[in-house]
């Protein structure tokens, strides 16, 4: 029996009355999966309208009460770690130890909320005045609207929501189109966990129909997003319009800088994982390695072998070491970057086809692919391809690394490679980009660090770690005057 994703809408598990429904796949096999409900602009007017009424009540429960249920919810992702992690591989692909790790960050994004419920720490500072109190304390905005990638389902959605949660804000969110049976299966731990009804609101369906009603909605306060820069901006210039908060995470064409005096095999480990991993499908994916001439040649070999070597298949198999891409349309796209790359004349090493495996005939799979002789004017450099695709550029010098490395209109993730601590702290300055690695590749964010970027990947929000809370909450400056008369700040009576 095909399984069905329904919406949960102020505590219950509902359909769309549009009655329609979208199938999902898995793209290590073609098997069906599952449909899920195709929601309405209405859906998202009745979920906001929920998550309106319940936002009254749970905006005053005690922030350490928020945590508790907070806690709770790690506890139950703890529980469930292998079976999320399942699903989460089935139905996107990644292979299982990557999945396991992904849910790891959402287990530990709960605790770390949890305890911010204890914390959400405000100002306390001297009055210009006698017998006057001043400090300052963070609200919550009020309804915060979620709209969440593929790539990371449930990490993602765990850095938007717990922050949101902890801070007393009520949540609709929109997972994506094709990883709607883990968004469910999260949904169903959230509401084991006593989370009270219409605190959060899940809300199946296209970004064009549900995404765009969440966007437009005037009582979402805060649009949450990750996904494409063509779609973030897109939903920033709507929303700003409204002149609401918006929390935009998008692209990377993030880079690795490997100097002459760097450990070639820890490079190499680095490269392969921040390449390859996850099929170069995670907006920290190195795209862009950066070598310092005098090694070029070897690590180049090096890598082109290792490359070769790396099992691809069905995720479930814990051997298994790269897993298809999400689906044929990502195939196309990736496979169109190979032939752009081919015609501006830099040199294929290895890979650039689908590849087929024998008893996965309808997986999406793509070859672990290598560029070189690439340079800065080509578009392989500079545009996100979203795959197992990496372009080599030889430098001479260290700034020229980082020249190179900066020069791209993103600003997700970079990374160098030295035994130079004058090297490596010269980079940890000068790298234009959100997050900066010494001596490991670009993936790994932890989530008590906030998570983003410079530059077009993002308009200066985080996700994760204590930045988080500034997306969803408001700074509220308040005066007690406890001194009975009348007294006034900034009039000069001298
Ligand atoms: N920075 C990152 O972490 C990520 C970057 N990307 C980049 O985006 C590219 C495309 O991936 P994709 O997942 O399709 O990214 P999208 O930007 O299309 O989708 C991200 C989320 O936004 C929703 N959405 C789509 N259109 C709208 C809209 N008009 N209004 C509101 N919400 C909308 C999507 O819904 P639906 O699923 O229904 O389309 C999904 O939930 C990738 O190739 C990659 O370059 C993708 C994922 C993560
Ligand atoms: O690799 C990481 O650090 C996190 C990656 C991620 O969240 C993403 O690609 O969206």
């Amino acid at each position: 029996m095909t399984r069905e994703y329904l919406n949960y809408i102020n505590g219950e598990w509902v359909a769309s009355k549009g009655n329609e429904y979208r199938e999902n796949y898995n793209p290590a096999t073609g098997e069906l999966l599952g449909k899920a409900t195709q929601s309405t602009a209405d859906d998202v007017s009745y979920s906001v309208s929920m998550a309106k009424l319940a936002q009254r009540e749970w905006r005053n429960v005690p922030a350490p009460k928020r945590g508790e249920i907070l806690m709770k919810i790690g506890d139950l992702l703890k529980r469930d770690k292998e079976r999320l992690a399942k699903i989460l591989t089935e139905e996107m692909g990644k292979v299982i130890v990557e999945a396991r790790g992904e849910v790891q960050e959402a287990i530990d994004m709960a605790y770390y909320m949890a305890g911010e419920g204890r914390r959400l720490v405000g100002q306390t500072t001297p009055s210009e005045l006698p017998n006057k109190h001043a400090m300052s304390m963070r609200v919550p905005v009020g309804i915060v609207g979620i709209i969440t990638p593929w790539n990371f389902p449930i990490a993602i959605a765990s850095w938007k929501m717990f922050p949101a949660l902890v801070s007393g804000n009520t949540v609709v969110w929109k997972p994506a189109s094709d990883t709607p049976a883990l968004a469910t299966k999260f949904m169903k731990i959230i509401e084991e966990a006593g989370v009270p009804k219409g605190v959060v609101n899940l809300v199946h369906g296209s970004g064009s129909v549900v995404g765009e009603a969440i966007v437009d909605h005037p009582d979402v306060g805060v649009v949450s997003f990750t996904g494409s820069t063509e779609v973030g901006s897109e939903l920033a210039s709507k929303a700003s319009k409204k002149l609401k908060k918006v929390s935009l995470e998008m692209g990377g064409k993030n880079a690795i800088i490997v100097m002459e005096d760097a450990d070639i095999e820890l490079a190499l480990e680095g490269i392969l994982w921040s390449a390859f991993g996850t099929s170069g499908q995670r907006c920290t994916a190195c795209s862009r390695l950066i070598v310092h001439k005098s090694i070029k040649e070897k690590l180049t070999e090096r890598l082109v072998a290792k490359a070769k070597e790396l099992i691809l298949g069905n995720g479930l198999n814990e051997k298994v070491q790269v897993g298809p891409v999400i689906n044929e349309n990502a195939l196309k796209q990736i496979k169109k970057y190979v032939e752009i790359g081919k015609q501006e004349g830099a040199t294929l090493l290895i890979g650039g086809e689908r590849e087929h495996i024998d008893l996965l005939k309808d997986g999406y799979y793509f070859q672990p692919t290598i560029f070189t002789d690439v340079d800065p004017s080509m578009r392989i450099f500079k545009e996100e391809i979203f795959g197992p695709v990496l372009s080599i550029i030889e430098v001479n010098s260290l700034d020229e690394a980082i020249d190179i490395n900066n020069n791209t209109v993103y600003g997700l993730s970079s990374s160098i490679y030295t035994a130079d601590v004058n090297a490596a702290f010269r980079a940890m300055r000068d790298l234009q980009s959100g997050i900066v690695y010494i001596n490991a590749g670009t993936i790994g964010a932890e989530i008590h660090l906030p998570f983003g970027g410079m530059k077009q990947t993002g308009n200066g929000h985080r996700d994760s770690g204590l930045a988080a809370l500034d997306v969803c909450t408001e700074w509220k400056s308040v005066y007690v005057d406890y001194s009975g008369t009348l007294q006034r700040a900034q009039i000069d009576n001298n």
